[in-house]
């Protein structure tokens, strides 16, 4: 199912206090929605702001959307962008919840094979009182009382269409799925998925957030392509102007071919072949940022985001230089990572070897990967 991430974020955070809202605070050294970003690497995300939070938005390159005065208005302004874009599931988020993992998330999209909706919670495990003036005024029954998190995950259609007809003041998404006759299944929710809403609620996050163990993998790539007939390159998904083309079952990119198996070895997932076998004819003339988008998107579904990549082309001509920022952009751009986490640069061999004879184009690449 073609999936997008309704992230909400246009709240300000009343209960917190501080200086900006919550999602704007710093937690382990990056503002909480960073965080919760990089849990959706790969994904199709809209970020729903404030509007007075559009400058600061910006820098997340996802795209952005105003909400509304209340979460119920935020969900339904995120849906409407969504509309007419072909998107068949969406997970809505609290921008809030930071701690999130990519585990949940699959768990979460594989239940919407079967369900109309699912949500992740937890079972109540202390017991539940009523109070009142300070006593205990009552037991309440926790059997079968669950704790909400989110992301609350939706076939599109039916809860677009359950935002429009819900009356408002609803608790979460599930509520108003609930209100349309929608099944919702109940996925087993992360204890660490908490969300920020009270003042002593960062130290809890930081202090889940030092527990996780580090875990950055590394990759590396090498690629080659013999030059052929032709007036162009596609280099790093930019097409040069050049004297002669590359040969290739795909487009022959071999800066793009070198990276993707960067990635895929950081995975011990072999290389482009294996998933891409040059023997099936749908891959002849591809263009390379199908493999990139695949390997980016493995390494996510194993909840791997980019720490960052170094392409290396070695080439007497075409010159790199006026295009590494071009090229450097679109690599960012078809992995969801932020532009200053790849590199693109360039060396000649000193007119030595093939690459000195011009017969053809060499790369290597080098790339991290990081559990989120
Ligand atoms: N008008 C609103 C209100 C809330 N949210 C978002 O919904 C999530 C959950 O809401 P909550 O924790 O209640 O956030 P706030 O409304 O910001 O907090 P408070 O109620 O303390 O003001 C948050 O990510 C928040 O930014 C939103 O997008 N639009
Ligand atoms: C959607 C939610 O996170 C589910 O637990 C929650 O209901 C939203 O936060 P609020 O504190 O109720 O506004």
């Amino acid at each position: 199912m073609d999936t997008a991430v309704i992230v909400v974020a246009a709240g300000r955070g009343s209960r917190m206090g501080g200086e900006m809202p919550k999602q704007w605070q710093v937690l382990s050294g990056k503002p909480v929605l960073a965080h919760t970003l990089a849990a959706f690497a790969g994904l199709r995300v809209l970020l729903v702001i404030h509007p007075e939070d559009r400058a600061r938005a910006e820098a997340f390159g996802v795209e952005l959307v105003e909400g509304g005065a209340t979460r119920d208005a935020s969900v339904l302004a995120g849906l409407r962008a969504l509309e007419g874009s072909g998107v068949e599931a969406v997970l809505i988020h609290d921008g809030a919840r930071p701690l999130v993992t990519r585990g949940l998330v699959d768990r979460l999209v594989a239940a919407l094979a079967v369900h109309q909706g699912a949500a992740p919670a937890l079972p109540v495990s202390d017991a539940l009182w009523r109070g009142a003036g300070g006593l205990v005024a009552g037991t309440v029954d926790r059997a079968g009382i669950y704790r909400a998190q989110t992301p609350q995950a939706f076939r599109f259609a039916p809860i677009l269409a359950a935002h429009r007809a819900h009356p408002g003041g609803a608790a979460d998404d599930v509520e108003v799925a609930r209100a349309a006759g929608l099944d919702v299944a109940i996925v087993e929710g992360e204890e660490s998925n908490l969300k920020l809403t009270w003042p002593g609620d960062f130290a809890r996050a930081e202090a889940i957030l030092k527990g996780r163990t580090m875990d950055v993998r590394l990759g590396n790539g090498y690629d080659v392509h013999a030059f052929c007939e032709g007036d162009h390159v596609w280099l790093c998904g930019v097409k040069v102007p050049h004297s002669r083309g590359l040969l290739g079952h795909s487009d022959a990119d071999v800066g793009m071919h070198a990276l993707t198996d960067a990635i895929y070895g950081a995975l011990a997932e072999g290389d482009i072949g294996r998933h891409f076998p040059p023997s099936d004819p749908q891959w002849k003339g591809a263009a390379s940022h199908v493999f990139l988008a695949h390997a980016i998107g493995l390494a996510a579904e194993r909840g791997y985001a980019l720490g960052n990549c170094d392409v290396t082309l070695v080439c007497e001509r075409p010159k790199i230089g006026p295009h590494a920022v071009e090229m450097q952009t679109e690599l960012a751009r078809i992995m969801g990572a932020d532009v200053g986490r790849v590199s693109v640069k360039a060396t000649t061999s000193e007119r030595l070897g093939f690459t000195g004879r011009e017969e053809g184009i060499a790369a290597i690449a080098t790339a991290t990967l990081v559990k989120t």
